[in-house]
């Protein structure tokens, strides 16, 4: 297909371990190793110095056999296309492993979003949302937000495809602004969710949450909402990192300056605490609890290690690479997989695309309550398989997942 990338290669190696361990076919692993369609886009800006700058991007199509293409965008300097086929992968598990009625799909822009100004990012948003929008459609394809994108982007991309549709079309993409055909609970959504997995996992294997410490990498959008949900459920904060380093503070960080940094309001810095260089202090800090909510591939053979964390409960997506998983799983260390620990983002798109398509809200409260039952029956789900079968806690859910594509795939004479 083309030259895999590390995260691809782990994803591949990973789903091929879990095709043999649920005793599937090969048929099955050579159909789900591949993608179904790639759209390979340029988008030419012309930026504030007058120059004409064009951008590379690209939209994966990975399966639908359960129902629409659904996955985010994100803009980052450094995306390749073997990135961006290994995410969509992961989005057609997460979204069959939830139950909901998705495949899965993925974009990706490489830019670094931070050296645009607001009107060439909007320019970017929209020519990103004209050239992918011939193979997107409210029960085709529903993008929506991931690193390096937000509401407003999303929001930009939504009015864009409604002039091309010539009608409004709100269910094209989902996490927009509550304004505007969004819901209030999709902006910390990821991070509630990433909060409530590691709540159902502590009611399991220790006496429940309240009074352990946590350590986050990555103060965004995921990293940040789950600090704020943790501490609501009596968790310490110890440590949080971002690209400009870690601040460690064992008496405490409080979640609303984390919050503080992720809207931008301080800097980095400014997180009361001690402040040290390395990004990657967070990983093995002494905390109950780790949480990677930045990228991929961060927790590795050489660190794996060092974690001091019983619970790692990934945030991000592909943050823990196969070797780093079984120097952890060898120590102990129980892993929930992104499929899993970050599906709530997904699950609130879910719920949003369900309300945009029959134009009615509902208000937060309520759908926090049926994002959080969807995630606890998920975790229940997965411990169950989990403790079964003795496997990782990975291979339990992407075995779950893929039984209900398979079955999907089988019964529409696919396979
Ligand atoms: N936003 C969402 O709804 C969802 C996000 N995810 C995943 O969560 C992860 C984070 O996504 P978002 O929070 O949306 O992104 P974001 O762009 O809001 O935040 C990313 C954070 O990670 C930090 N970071 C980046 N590289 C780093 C490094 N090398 N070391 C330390 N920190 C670093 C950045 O400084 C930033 O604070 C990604 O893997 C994404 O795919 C998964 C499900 C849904
Ligand atoms: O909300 C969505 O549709 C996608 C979220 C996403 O990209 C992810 O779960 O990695």
């Amino acid at each position: 297909m083309q030259s895999e990338s590390g995260f691809l290669a782990y994803v591949l190696a990973q789903l091929k371990r879990s095709v043999e361990l649920g005793g599937f076919p090969e048929d099955f692993y050579a159909m789900i190793s591949r993608p179904k369609r790639i759209l390979h886009v340029y988008i030419p800006v012309k930026m504030d110095s007058g120059r004409i700058e064009v951008f590379e991007g690209y939209r994966v199509q990975h399966n639908d056999a359960l129902g629409p293409f659904k996955g985010g965008i994100r803009f980052h300097p450094e995306v390749t296309l073997a990135d961006d086929v290994a995410l969509a992968i992961l989005m057609t598990l997460k979204n069959s492993l939830a139950g909901l009625p998705y495949g899965g799909a993925k974009g990706a822009v490489r830019v670094d979003p931070k050296r645009l100004s607001q009107r060439e990012l909007e320019e970017l948003s929209r020519g990103y949302a004209r050239a992918i929008a011939p193979l997107i459609g409210d029960l085709v394809d529903i993008p929506a937000p991931d690193v390096g994108t937000n509401s407003q982007i999303m929001a930009w991309m939504v009015d864009e495809y409604s002039k091309i549709a010539g009608r409004n079309a709100p269910a094209v993409f989902t996490s927009k602004p509550p304004e505007l055909w969004g819901n209030p609970v999709r902006e910390y959504a990821t991070g509630f969710g990433v909060a409530v997995v590691a709540r159902e996992m502590a009611k399991r294997l220790w006496d429940g949450i309240e009074g352990k410490t946590a350590a986050i990498h990555g103060a965004g959008n995921t990293g940040a909402w789950a600090a704020y949900w943790l501490e609501k459920m009596g968790v310490k904060i110890v440590a949080v990192s971002s690209t400009k380093g870690t601040v460690y503070n064992k008496a405490g960080i409080p979640a609303a300056e984390i919050l503080r940094y992720y809207k931008r309001e301080i800097p980095f810095e400014k997180i009361p605490g001690e402040f040290i260089k390395d990004p990657e202090a967070s990983l093995n800090v002494e905390a109950d609890l780790l949480v990677p909510a930045a990228i991929e591939n961060v927790i590795r053979s050489d660190n794996a290690g060092q974690v001091k964390a019983r619970l790692v409960v990934e945030g991000a997506n592909g943050p823990t690479t196969p070797e780093a998983e079984r120097v952890l799983y060898q120590r102990g260390v129980v892993v929930v997989p992104d499929i899993l620990a970050n599906a709530g983002g997904v699950i609130m798109s879910y719920l949003e695309w369900v309300e945009n398509l029959q134009w009615l809200s509902w208000d937060e409260e309520e759908t926090r309550k049926r994002l959080e039952a969807i995630m606890v029956n998920n975790v229940a789900r997965v411990y169950q398989r989990w403790q079964k079968e003795k496997w990782t806690m990975r291979d339990a859910a992407i075995v779950t997942a893929l039984e209900r594509i398979y079955k999907a795939m089988k019964l529409r004479g696919w396979i």
